[in-house]
């Protein structure tokens, strides 16, 4: 699913009210009818519905669906705040439609606004602006806003949470913006309401389809994705009927240390529960026990040293490489990390302590091979690329990086996005807040290591390595819940998450 800009989004409705033969009125009805519906569904009658409305087209969605809640017996009070004595062509329709039918609780605010007192079983609609905001709100609107998120009422935004930019926040005032329980998101979703710290704000969200021209979104051009499953299906190629281990590919998981040999026993067990023909685990002297017996479908390569990584390891026989889970950072790893990833000429995944090592020994970055995959989580990627004040800057200066090497990012959190060397940011829309937990991306490393070995491409790895991680995440949450999910919970779901994505 595409993720368009705002201004896309306005050219998206133009472009459905000329080329779809349906009036701009009447894309505004359908998207209050659908609005009306949801707020429906979560509330009753005893419930006072006050609706703040702007002077674009948000806030005639506003009026039209003060008067569709109406027309159902809800109670409803309109502010419609009209301070520069210019509204919408369609905002003054809803306007008059209001009045005809009877509605007397409407107040229009040119100057002052006297605020009604707001209880906790109330709802507030915000319907003040939406995709059309040109600036952050200062002065009486920002004065609205905050007297909103004072209140105890729950708040219902239309299209966005009044005053939040729909991509890039860095220049906005936080305390001027609307903070939603629920934001009803028309046509597509905004790329703001994937970064994590814009979640009090947006709150719930929900897409609400209004037939938004296909054709447009087709053609439109953009740099922001959520994948689907129906993009993730047509990705995995069925296992032949003839097949051998041979057809597999032959992964190497360079991983674990003395301490963290468990991070090597996860990756592991998530690559053979990915698919991959044979596994070669390269570790220390230390776990060499431990491995053959906590993964005995794989070959153990013992390391020169006791402890740590401190020789590369010979690449000639396998297809894929992942380095990095519970490595450490010993110096002597270091020399070895940067030799190995220097010289490997296949393809290769980055993870953990691989990554803090090349941010320690930044002069080495680029060495990095071209389309090696990088799976940092924040705290890792911040270390490369510098502190980022929010996930826009973050996610623009992953980009560079990703440009600069030639690499595929893999951020890893809440909507982990797959950055690809041209730019493209592929957001994932599964996994949930229980994956937060030690081990988790080892799992993924294994399970993207598995995939590149079989001959996925970088860029394929990533997006369905990311996607089958999230879902295995999901189908333990179900079983185990949130708190109690650990990562050996994960790779136990595996099977039925490659199972559910493999089946018609
Ligand atoms: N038919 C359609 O196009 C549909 C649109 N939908 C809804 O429409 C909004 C977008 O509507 P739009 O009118 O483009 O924009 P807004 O309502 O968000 O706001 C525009 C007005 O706000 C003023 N503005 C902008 N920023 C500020 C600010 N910081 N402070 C004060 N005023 C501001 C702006 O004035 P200018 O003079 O600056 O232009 C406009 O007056 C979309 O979000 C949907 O809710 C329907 O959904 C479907 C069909
Ligand atoms: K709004």
């Amino acid at each position: 699913m595409k993720i368009l800009t705002c201004t896309q989004q306005k050219e998206a409705d133009e472009y459905t009210i000329a080329h779809n033969s349906i009036l701009s009125i009447n894309l505004m009805e359908k998207a209050a009818t659908l609005l009306t519906d949801a707020i429906c569904k979560r509330w009753d009658k005893s419930h006072r519905i006050v609706i703040f409305a702007g002077p674009g087209n948000n806030g005639g969605d506003a009026v039209a669906v003060a008067r569709m809640l109406h027309l159902k017996s809800y109670q409803v009070e309109v502010f419609l705040f009209n301070v520069t004595g210019k509204l919408s062509d369609d905002c003054l329709t809803n306007i008059r439609r209001l009045h005809e039918c009877g509605f007397t609780s409407y107040h229009e605010v040119t100057s002052q606004f006297d605020a009604p007192k707001l209880t906790a079983h109330d709802i507030v609609i915000d319907g003040l602006f939406g995709s059309g905001l040109n600036k952050p709100l200062s002065g009486g609107f920002a004065a609205v806003v905050k007297y909103i998120n004072a209140s105890a009422a729950k708040v219902v935004s239309i299209d966005v949470p009044s005053g939040l930019m729909g991509e890039d926040n860095s220049y906005n005032i936080r305390q001027n913006i609307v903070q939603a329980d629920i934001t009803l998101s028309i046509g597509l979703p905004k790329l703001a309401f994937l970064f994590p710290e814009n979640e009090e704000l947006v709150g719930e969200w929900e897409v609400l389809d209004i037939g938004i021209s296909q054709e447009y979104i087709e053609n439109a051009e953009t740099r922001y994705l959520i994948t689907e499953e129906k993009d993730i299906r047509p990705l995995i190629t069925p296992r032949h009927k003839f097949a051998h281990k041979g057809n597999y590919g032959h992964g190497l998981l360079i991983t674990g240390s003395y301490g963290m040999g468990g991070a090597a026993v996860l990756s592991a067990r998530a690559c053979l529960r990915s698919g991959v023909g044979l596994l070669t685990i390269h570790t220390p002297v230390c776990n060499h026990t431990l491995l053959q017996t906590c993964v005995p479908e794989a070959m153990v390569e013992d390391d020169v040293h006791e402890r740590f990584f401190a020789e590369p390891a010979e690449l000639d026989n396998y297809q894929a490489v992942g380095i990095g889970c519970g490595l450490g950072q010993e110096e002597i790893t270091a020399q070895a990390v940067i030799e190995q990833v220097r010289d490997c000429e296949i393809p290769l995944v980055l993870d953990a302590d691989a990554l803090n090592i090349f941010s320690t020994y930044r002069n080495n970055l680029s060495y990095i091979p071209k389309n090696t995959i990088l799976t940092p989580h924040i705290g890792e990627l911040e270390r490369i690329i510098g502190r980022c004040s929010n996930s826009y800057e973050r996610i623009s200066k992953a980009k560079d990086l990703a440009n600069s090497l030639q690499c595929y990012i893999v951020l890893k959190g809440a909507w982990t996005v797959v950055i690809t060397p041209e730019g493209l940011c592929h957001f994932n829309p599964t996994g949930n807040p229980g994956m937060a937990t030690g081990g988790s991306g080892d799992v993924l490393t294994g399970i993207i290591t598995a995939l590149l070995a079989q001959g996925y491409s970088e860029e394929e790895a990533c997006k369905l390595g990311t996607y089958v991680h999230g879902l295995a995440g999901d189908i333990a949450r179900n079983k185990v819940g949130e708190i109690s999910l650990k990562a050996g919970d994960i790779i136990e779901a595996l099977p039925e998450a490659w199972k559910s994505l493999t089946k018609n």
